[in-house]
């Protein structure tokens, strides 16, 4: 039973509840002195001041003696949330919390930036799809790690892999009607690498074309001419070396794709090392570490074309120039995000 709600200003019972508990509003008021049974949560009656809870009183002869100081166990309106004051700021991420909020609030339609569709197009003729890597062809990897990352970040996701031919690259791009394209492989110069003269020929401008970072750093950003609907696109290329194509994820696709979902840049998180961390000279670093209590191991299998050393660990540390010393803090990478 639920808290007993009595009109009155005595300190003490005793009041006579009536047999049934209330579990609405419904019905009349209280005379002074009278108490009726409510269920808990229920709308007090009107004319009434205090709450007995059932177990702080003791019921003799069907009267329940007990303390009910005035206001007391009364829940009142607008504890939580005044009228017109915003009760999350803009930006935050729908959670399930933030659902049930809404709703407890009396909202039947939250407000929510609009999903961006991408589009991943996997470049590269030696990969297969199943069975073990052979003859010089290889696994693709990229295909299953990145959609479930980034749906992570608000993405809807299509995708489909890519001849090695400049042709079908060039329709692949154009045709597109997604807000942003994510490539894989061919940023590099080789002999089929066509990735940088395709943008050139359909008009794309190249708002970053390679970052300073190991690996990773043929990676590029590009904002393509508009499709048919003439809505901004983007494309993030990614180099093919499975772990450049994971740093590459985390330096502008992540990023990319929370801001157009209006999301917050989460703050950096920083952690000390408890190992000295190898860094590149020049660059920055993205290294595969382990958390171990408050502290950060790099692991092992950390080389462009691995994926053991990431599967292992809990992010990638922020190595600058020239290497970390153990007990330096160090920023970490939540990636790929669980
Ligand atoms: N002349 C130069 N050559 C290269 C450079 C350079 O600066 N100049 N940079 C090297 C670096 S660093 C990287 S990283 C790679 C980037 O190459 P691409 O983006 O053109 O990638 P690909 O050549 O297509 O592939 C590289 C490597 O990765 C394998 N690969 C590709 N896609 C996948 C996939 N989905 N899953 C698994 N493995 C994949 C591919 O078979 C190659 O072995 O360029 C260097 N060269
Ligand atoms: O980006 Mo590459 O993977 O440095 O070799």
């Amino acid at each position: 039973m639920g808290p007993v709600r009595a009109r009155g200003s005595g300190s003490r019972g005793p009041v006579r509840p009536p047999a049934r508990p209330r579990s609405s509003s419904a019905g009349g008021g209280l005379r002074p002195g009278a108490a009726v049974p409510i269920a808990t949560g229920a709308a007090l009656p009107a004319g009434a001041t205090a709450v007995l809870r059932r177990e702080h009183g003791e019921l003799t002869d069907g009267l329940l003696h007990g303390p009910y100081g005035e206001g007391r166990d009364v829940r009142r309106r607008g504890q939580e949330c005044r009228q017109g004051e915003p009760l999350l700021p803009a930006g935050t991420t729908v959670t399930p919390a933030v659902l049930g909020l809404a709703a407890a609030a009396g909202h039947d339609q939250v407000a929510v930036h609009r999903s961006p569709l991408v589009e991943l197009l996997v470049l590269g003729d030696e990969l297969l799809d199943a069975g073990p890597p052979l003859h010089g062809r290889v696994r693709d990897a990229l295909g299953p790690l990145l959609p479930p990352w980034l749906r992570g970040c608000g993405a809807r996701l299509t995708g489909r892999p890519v001849p090695d031919d400049s042709e079908a690259l060039r329709a692949a791009i154009r045709d597109s009607t997604a807000d942003v394209l994510i490539t894989t492989g061919s940023t590099a110069a080789g002999p089929v690498d066509f990735l940088h003269e395709v943008l050139d020929e359909i008009g794309a401008r190249l708002l970053v074309d390679s970052v300073a970072v190991r690996p990773g750093h043929p990676m590029l950003l590009a904002e393509l001419p508009p499709a048919g609907d003439s809505h901004a696109r983007r494309l993030v290329g990614l180099p093919g070396n499975p772990l450049a194509a994971v740093v590459g994820t985390a330096t502008l696709a992540v990023p990319l794709l929370r801001r157009l979902g209006g999301h917050q840049d989460p703050a950096p998180l920083l952690l000390p090392t408890a190992a000295d961390l190898p860094g590149h000279p020049r660059d920055a670093r993205l290294l595969p570490v382990r958390r171990t209590g408050c502290e950060v191991v790099p692991v092992p299998f950390d080389g462009p074309a691995m994926l053991r050393g990431l599967a292992l660990a809990d992010g990638l540390a922020v190595v600058p120039p020239g290497g970390a010393t153990a007990g330096t803090d160090i920023e970490v990478l939540e990636v790929p995000a669980p």
